[in-house]
């Protein structure tokens, strides 16, 4: 197992999400330093002196951590001892100390993680002597720490965090520093990003977390057997150190990094960080992948096994609450009040999400508008004006999310289709953006093929392009159906290639008929002619639910979206 699927396993095992920290700070040591007879000592003796000091001390600091450990084990996740304290035993002294302190968690039942708090980052080169010093590297003489994951810095690059991840430690792990806990984490950290990028630099680490872990895979691919579907995507290599401090700083990164990202959010107890905030912004959709590390709080703490089962406790509480307020936002259906309607709208946050940022970006607008048709409508949709890098990956996040939410996924939790085309022109961008995010969020690798509306009479020629889709099962990706005719070109065209429709995803569907006295919508009637779902993110009773739900909703607005789903809806 890699380092982030043994945090995980353990997490789950004991339902924790604590980490100890083991800093041995000289002001803790006292009452672990061995007894010694006292002795009256001449002058002659101080060089022998220091060397019995540096002796007990050191004995002193494993002693200290051995008595936390043995303690707070059944309800630590990992043990996070930091480097520094052990350094500073002295040449002699200090990695033999922290070896001894890893080898004692490891006497412990259960595969107790250890991350060591390092902080390293530099050239390639030097790092991969870092990582062999941290690491257990047997090819190597053996003569590493013996840790499963580090605290690395990212400011010097991916080549000096490759090392860690990657090659002969492709199951290891590092958190990577993010938005430090302390004050000074804003001098640097939280700098705004110039640009087309939103955010702070802190925000782009998050993002950069994401991106690495994808790198260290492909460049490094972990063996997994192939008979184990659920492990694809790959388990993440790295995770990000979000002080407990900034609990607004936690939600963004949360948000930039995505759900299965491991936070490691320091500065609960000492440094002030408060737990339930903490654990509310840093927490996932699933209540998890947030470690709570906490190192003075413990050990100054008159019964350090209680103070752990106290804080382990205290988290708990927090993600129960987490995550039954998420999954009710998420799952949960919506009653729509409207008496007309009379049936529940079920709102996913996918879908909550999609039409909120729709709405940002002015794709998706309220008023009055006058359509092709001749009718007025109370809303109008351009998918053309998703017009940035960041509402494309939304984009194609949110019909990756719908996608794998509906029919097209198979009970065996594989998707039905084997190639995503998108029908020129909008079709395109969309089928490419919703190819890549399938494989981003889901791991689902399918070809991606579009078409010209005109032949090319040179090169290749032809009017398709991309992925073969003859004997395919084929998924087509566009973003409204008004009548229906794009969406049946693309059938007909699909048919004579021999390729096999099996869906159509759409962004909204307007769920209204072509002509009063049509009994289906456009896309029912597309779903029944074709005989193929048509899956859609949005359709008109989540738009009218999520304005009605919207804070100072206009009342006026929502009459009008009523009317007009009476007069043309389905
Ligand atoms: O942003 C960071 C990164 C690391 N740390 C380390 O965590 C512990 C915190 O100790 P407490 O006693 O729980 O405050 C310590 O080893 C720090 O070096 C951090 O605090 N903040």
């Amino acid at each position: 197992m890699s380092f982030f699927e043994r945090i995980a396993a353990r997490s789950e095992s004991i339902n924790s999400l604590l980490c100890v920290g083991l800093d041995p700070h000289s002001s803790e040591l006292g009452p672990y330093y061995p007894q010694r007879p006292s002795s009256s000592s001449s002058r002659d003796d101080d060089a022998n002196d220091d060397i019995v000091e540096e002796e007990e001390r050191a004995e002193a600091v494993y002693r200290f951590c051995a008595r936390i450990i043995d303690a707070t084990h059944p309800h630590t996740v990992c043990y996070k001892p930091n480097a520094a304290f052990f350094e500073a035993l002295g040449h002699k002294h200090g990695m033999s100390t922290l070896r001894r302190v890893i080898e004692h968690i490891s006497r412990h039942d259960g595969d107790i993680p250890v991350l060591l708090d390092v902080k390293r980052g530099d050239i390639g080169t030097t790092a991969e002597a870092y990582a062999d010093a941290c690491y257990d590297d047997t090819s190597g003489g053996g003569g590493g720490l013996g840790a499963d994951g580090v605290t690395l810095s990212p400011l010097m690059g991916w080549d000096s965090v490759k090392p860690f991840v990657t090659g002969k430690y492709s199951n290891r792990g590092a958190f990577i520093l993010c938005k430090t806990s302390n004050p000074g984490s804003n001098d640097i950290l939280a700098l705004p990003l110039r640009g087309n990028e939103n955010g702070a630099l802190f925000e782009r680490i998050a993002r950069l977390a994401d991106e690495w872990s994808r790198r260290a895979e492909f460049e490094s691919p972990s063996s997994m057997p192939s008979s184990s579907p659920s492990s694809f995507p790959p388990p993440p290599r790295l995770g990000l150190v979000v002080g407990a401090t900034d609990p607004d700083a936690l939600s963004k990164a949360r948000r930039a990094t995505g759900d299965r990202t491991w936070i490691l959010a320091p500065g609960v107890g000492a440094q002030g960080g408060d737990l339930d905030d903490a654990c509310r912004a840093g927490l996932n959709d699933e209540g998890t992948c947030l470690l709570v590390p906490v190192s003075r709080g413990v050990s100054s703490a008159s019964d350090p096994g209680e103070e752990a089962r106290r804080l382990k406790d205290g988290i708990n509480a927090a993600r129960a609450a987490v995550a039954s307020g998420r999954r009710e936002r998420r799952r949960e259906p919506v009653v729509d009040s409207d008496a007309d309607a009379g049936s529940a709208v079920r709102m996913a946050s996918y879908q909550r999400e999609f039409l909120e940022f729709s709405l940002e970006e002015g794709v998706l607008k309220l008023g009055s508008f006058v359509l092709k048709s001749g009718r007025t409508s109370p809303y109008f949709f351009n998918a053309g004006l998703f017009s940035s890098g960041s509402a494309l990956h939304k984009l194609g996040k949110s019909y990756a999310a719908a996608i794998m939410d509906s029919e097209l996924v198979g009970e065996d939790g594989k998707v039905k289709f084997e190639v995503v085309f998108g029908p020129a022109y909008k079709g395109i961008s969309l089928g490419a953006v919703v190819c890549a995010a399938l494989y981003n969020e889901f791991g689902v690798d399918a070809g991606f093929a579009y078409n010209r509306k005109e032949a090319k009479d040179h090169g290749e020629g032809g009017i398709l392009v991309g992925a073969s889709m003859t004997n395919k099962r084929v998924l087509i990706v566009d973003d409204v159906i008004t009548a229906g005719t794009a969406i049946r070109e693309s059938y007909d065209l699909l048919g004579s290639i021999g390729a096999i429709p099996v869906g159509v995803a759409i962004a909204l569907d307007r769920a209204e008929k072509v002509s009063l006295d049509d009994p289906l919508s456009a896309v029912q009637a597309v779903a029944r002619d074709m005989s193929i779902p048509v899956v859609s993110i949005v359709a008109l009773p989540q738009l009218q639910e999520y304005i009605r739900l919207s804070p100072g909703y206009d009342e006026g607005v929502l009459k009008l979206v009523k009317e007009y789903r009476s007069k043309y809806g389905v």
